[in-house]
This record gives structure tokens, sequence and C-alpha cells, in this order.
């Protein structure tokens, strides 16, 4: 991980307040950026790559709104092969770089019957059913503790500014339990009816490991989804991962207005 840090603080004119993970198909933030620095993850020592269309796998430094962040475009999933840890490198490495806030997105399927494709989606809480754990193995004590306590992984202070914004700004924001699955195949109609009855409102295959790793190593996270289809449509139809790219192209606009008034 040093050696990761090292290589990237060079590219760095300064330390970013703030780190935002990109889902597939929001990688339209990094357009408002300004002053921009772009690292390949290929260039960076240890990084893993992406290899899902939607995501373009770059870290990008840049102002939005004059602050300093950084966008990792492009994340890891669970499902390309890497490890929970190897999906999490990219987290520890940007607490060890200096960042304390974490923003996350994503693309989700939509679990709650009131829920539309579009529709942008506070997480309030996790439910992890990745068949492993970003945490196992040998604790590094200089990371954070060996049995972190989960029972509020995100930011509150924060998220209640989340809120407020969305209200200022006339953007509709849905809360709710986002449910990680390994995928990378999508649900049966079975499961939906599980995931519905253990309290999930949205079901993805990423994110719930970079917030247990962020919130492991103290770091203040806040995360959205962007709704990119119903899991039981309305209207049959099949799932398409570039129906999910686009709409999340479409509806990330409003990701995008959101996330610059909370930076
Ligand atoms: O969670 P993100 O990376 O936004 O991507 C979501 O979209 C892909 C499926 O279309 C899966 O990778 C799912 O996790
Ligand atoms: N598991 C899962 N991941 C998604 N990513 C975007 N939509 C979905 C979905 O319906 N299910």
């Amino acid at each position: 991980m040093q050696e990761t840090v090292d290589f990237i603080s060079e590219f760095l004119p300064e330390i970013p307040g703030v780190a935002i993970i990109l889902g597939s198909g929001l990688g339209g933030l990094v357009n408002e950026l300004e002053g921009q620095v772009s690292i390949p993850y290929e260039k960076i020592p240890q990084f893993p790559v992406s290899t899902v269309e939607g995501h373009s796998g770059q870290l990008i430094f840049g102002y939005l709104n004059k602050l300093p962040v950084l966008a990792m475009s492009g994340r890891f999933h669970y499902y390309e092969g890497y490890s929970l840890n190897e999906v999490v490198f990219p987290v520890r490495v940007m607490k060890l770089l200096g960042i304390e806030r974490l923003i996350v997105t994503n693309a989700a399927g939509g679990l709650n019957p009131e829920f539309e494709a579009g529709d942008l989606m506070l997480i309030e809480d996790i439910i992890s059913l990745m068949p492993d754990n970003p945490l196992r193995g040998k604790n590094e004590d200089n990371l954070g503790p060996r049995f972190p306590d989960m029972s509020e992984p995100f930011d509150l202070g924060w998220t209640e500014k989340a809120k407020n914004i969305a209200k200022d700004m006339n953007i509709d924001l849905r809360t709710g339990v986002y449910v990680g699955l390994q995928g990378p195949k999508l649900e049966t109609k079975a499961e939906i009816r599980y995931l519905r009855i253990i309290g999930g409102d949205a079901v993805g295959m990423s994110t719930v490991s970079e917030i247990i790793a962020a919130h492991h190593m103290g770091m203040k996270v806040i995360a959205f989804s962007v709704i990119t289809n119903e899991s039981i449509p309305k209207v049959k139809k099949e799932f398409t991962h570039q129906e999910v790219v686009e709409v999340a192209n479409r509806a990330g606009e409003k990701l995008v207005r959101l996330v610059k008034g909370i930076v």
C-alpha cells in the first residue's frame, strides 16, 4: 500500500478533501472536475484494473466547486475475480493518502416496489451477502480495530446534510437499505422476494465491502444508489447491463448535481 500511496502522492497537487467512487455509468461527474490530473490504473503499482463496461479505469484528481477531490472512475467487483482485499485496496490507499471522507455511488436494482428506474436513493444501511469480508485475515492495527462496530457505517451528520441539500435542490431523494451480492448473475424471483423480506430496498454487486473497509479505518462515508432497473419489472423485460449504464448516465445528472452540492 505504501508503494502505491507514494506513487499517487507524486501526482497530487494537494491532499483531496473527499474521495468519490463512481458506479456503473456514473463517470459523468468527472466532466465537472477542473484542473484534472488522471492516472490510469494500469500505471499504478499494485492497483487492480477495471474489466467492466462503464468503468473507465482511472484515478482523477480535480477541483469540484474549488474543493480538491479524488474520483475513482471505475471500481473493482468481486465477480471480476478479485478478492475483497483487492476490491477495497483503493479505499485503503485513499485513507493512507490522507483523505478522510468518501462518497460511494452505484447503479442498483430496485427491490422496494415504490422505486422506479431513474430514482436516486441515499443508502442508510447495508446488508453484505458477499461470500467473504475485506477484513478477513490478520488485522492491520494501524488501519483500524479487529472488531469494528458497524451499527452506524454512515456519517449521520453528513447524511442529514445530504437530505437537506437534496430538498433545497428539489431533488427527490429516496432512502433505503442496499444489499450487496457477489454477482455476476442477476437475482431469481425467489431471491428477490427473499431480499425484500430481509429488508433490502436496492440490490447490487458492489459498495458493501468498500463501506466496511472505509468505516473500519474511521473514514466518514456517505453512499448513493441510482436505481437503474426494477428487479421485478412491471412490464416483463430482460436485464441488460447496457440499460443499466444508459439509465445511470441519464439519472446520474441528478446525482452529479447533488454530489457537487454536498462537496
Ligand atoms: O455497483 P456498480 O459498480 O455501479 O455496478 C452495478 O452494475 C453492474 C450490473 O449492471 C454490476 O457491477 C452492479 O454492481
Ligand atoms: N444484483 C443486481 N445488480 C444490479 N446492478 C444494477 N441493477 C442490478 C440488479 O437488478 N441486481
